[in-house]
């Protein structure tokens, strides 16, 4: 029996053909004087972009890839659940505030949604790590970890916080994003995606990220104090480890990683918005 080819073993295990290692890709936009950044750019992100193979079945940017009957199922399942999930968020802060008129005691009313939804969020790791998703696992890593971090390390953990307004910012930005994101995927994979949901996964974040952003620094800023008092998640020494970990100085550095990070991840959504609103041509190269 002859050997079987990466985009041969992807198809028969029902998996799309960029599983395995990515093919090289170039970015052409027709209209567009920024060919080479943006032929750099996805090389940089380590993403296929999206792209599909040179040849007869090259598709449009944005164009969704043909996957194995078990994963469509699977994600269009996963994608009605988060958006349903963060629709019923929605609805509740909506409601608690036209209630009380407050958002004291908001994030208390909703959390339970929110870590359930949000840790049930890990799975886009794994559907890249399998790729069913041809995303970046390193962006949705850092996207997935980062919003993990702040429901459960932070909001979850230090209790004193969860009234500030910069929960309230972040919880915002995070609900709008996600009812845009998953419906986006949703209507995607049923081949019927209305241009406005399109339109608004590709323009919202560009007010939505920075305020989200802004929110998660602010939170975590302002829970420095209180585990700074207490030395929570801390382990001093001695120790019959001799292990010392500070969690007020892992703060403080996470909150300073987020300076390079958070522009990359900026920057990837504003390439892929240019992708997929202008229509940047995607050609790969025979590797
Ligand atoms: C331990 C502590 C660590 C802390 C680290 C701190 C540093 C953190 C720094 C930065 C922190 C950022 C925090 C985030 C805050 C916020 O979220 S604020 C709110 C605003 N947020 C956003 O707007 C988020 C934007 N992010 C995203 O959209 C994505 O999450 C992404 C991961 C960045 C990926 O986007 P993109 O590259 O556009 O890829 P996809 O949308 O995934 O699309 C690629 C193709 O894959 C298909 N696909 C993907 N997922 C699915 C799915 N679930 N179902 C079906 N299909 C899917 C998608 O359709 C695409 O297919 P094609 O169209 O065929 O190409």
């Amino acid at each position: 029996m002859g050997r079987l080819s990466r985009r041969q073993l992807a198809a028969a295990l029902g998996l799309p053909r960029w599983a395995g290692s990515p093919p090289t890709l170039l970015l052409i936009s027709p209209t567009s004087p920024g060919c080479a950044a943006t032929m750099a750019s996805s090389d940089e992100d380590g993403t296929n972009g999206g792209a599909s193979e040179a040849g007869e079945d090259r598709e449009a940017p944005g164009k969704r890839r043909r996957l194995g009957l078990l994963a469509t199922a699977w994600l269009t399942f996963y994608n009605i659940a988060m958006t349903a999930g963060w629709l019923v968020l929605a609805i509740a802060m909506v409601r608690f505030y036209m209630e009380k008129g407050t958002h004291r005691g908001l994030y208390k009313s909703v959390q339970k949604t929110l870590k359930f939804f949000q840790t049930f969020a890990l799975l886009e790791i794994v559907h890249c790590l399998i790729g069913i998703v041809p995303t970046s696992v390193l962006v949705t890593g850092v996207q997935v970890s980062s919003r993990i971090f702040m429901v459960w390390l932070i909001t979850h953990s230090i209790k004193p916080i969860q009234n500030e307004e910069s929960v309230v910012l972040f919880l915002v930005a995070w609900t709008v994003t996600e009812i845009t994101r998953y419906s986006f995927y949703t209507f995607s994979l049923l081949d019927h995606l209305p241009y406005f949901i399109k339109w608004a996964r590709y323009n919202f974040f560009i007010i939505l990220y920075p305020v989200g952003v802004a929110g998660e620094l602010l939170t975590i800023y302002a829970a420095l104090p209180y585990v700074k008092k207490t030395g929570m998640f801390s382990i001093r020494l001695p120790n019959k480890y001799n292990v010392s970990f500070d969690y007020y100085y892992f703060l403080l550095i996470t909150m300073a990683s987020y300076i390079p990070l958070f522009p990359q991840l900026y920057f990837h959504m504003l390439r892929q918005r240019r992708k997929v609103l202008h229509g940047e041509v995607i050609v790969e190269k025979d590797d």
